[in-house]
């Protein structure tokens, strides 16, 4: 009876929290739940399934419209951590301001964000994404290849961050970044940050860009950047990636150099 009493109680208590977390309730329930069910009733992973519509509705050759249709599928099927629309206007607006070089990305997932950095760089430029899973990274192999850019634009290398980074120079021919987008596992973003540091990748004045630094958010890559003296930092407010309702940002690293 008592136990009752007490369940009861904490109904409005859960109620409240459901009202006042509904968009990360919706969130989960597409981008966790759907995916895994749709994973186990198919059997093709949701990034292949992604490809799929991607390959059958994109023009070949219109990174725009390859864009698009990514867009459409996150929107219409199921979700996918590409950095999405409106964070991608902030990317393309830094990119064009800065014409970059030697572009660095890291995560590069299904390709999105490497389409949308690769259709925005001056002649001449070089773009080197780097991607943990093999599984992703062979999307992301056909999606960069299918939107119109060849080995000469983009280079994809497959391994960990931790373990590419150091071979940048020697192996890939990378000496200074100019324009680095993060975009992997939130808590690499601090250590890679440094590694790059280390080994002299970072040309003086690169743009550093470190994506969703509010959701699910990056406290110790945020305060070293602001407190190491050795960068200007700024974060860019807009919403996560296909959820309008949820705060997400972008922060903008400038590095002025070893100190
Ligand atoms: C959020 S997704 C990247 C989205 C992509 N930048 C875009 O906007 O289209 C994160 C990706 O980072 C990869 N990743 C995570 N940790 C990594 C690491 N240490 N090195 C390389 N890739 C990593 C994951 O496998 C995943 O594909």
């Amino acid at each position: 009876m008592v136990s009752a009493a007490i369940a009861l109680a904490f109904i409005p208590f859960l109620v409240t929290l459901l009202i006042r977390y509904r968009h990360y309730v919706v969130l989960l329930y597409r981008a966790v739940l759907v995916g895994w069910l749709q994973d186990r009733l198919t059997g093709v992973p949701r990034e292949q399934r992604a490809f799929q519509y991607v390959l059958a509705h994109a023009i070949p050759g219109d990174p725009r419209h390859v864009l698009r249709t990514f867009d459409q599928w996150c929107r219409r099927c199921e979700h996918l951590s590409n950095v999405g629309p409106r964070k991608g206007r902030i990317l393309e607006r830094l990119l064009q301001e800065r014409a970059p070089l030697a572009v660095l990305e890291l995560g590069t997932y299904c390709g999105y964000a490497t389409v949308l950095l690769a259709q925005g760089l001056p002649l001449g430029a070089r773009l080197y994404t780097v991607e943990l899973d093999p599984r992703h990274a062979a999307v992301a192999e056909k999606v960069i290849r299918l939107a119109g850019f060849g080995e000469d634009t983009v280079e994809l290398i497959v391994g960990p961050s931790e373990e590419v980074i150091p071979q940048l120079k020697e192996k890939h021919g990378l000496l200074k970044a100019e324009f680095v987008f993060m975009d992997h596992w939130k808590r690499c973003y601090l250590r890679d940050l440094q590694l790059l540091e280390a080994h002299d990748l970072l040309a003086e004045g690169a743009t550093v860009l470190a994506d969703n630094v509010i959701f699910p958010g990056a406290p110790h890559f945020l305060q070293y950047a602001k407190t190491c003296g050795k960068y200007r930092c700024k974060v860019h407010r807009t919403s996560l990636e296909y959820f309008r309702a949820i705060p997400d940002g972008i922060a903008e690293l400038t590095y002025g150099g070893p100190r």
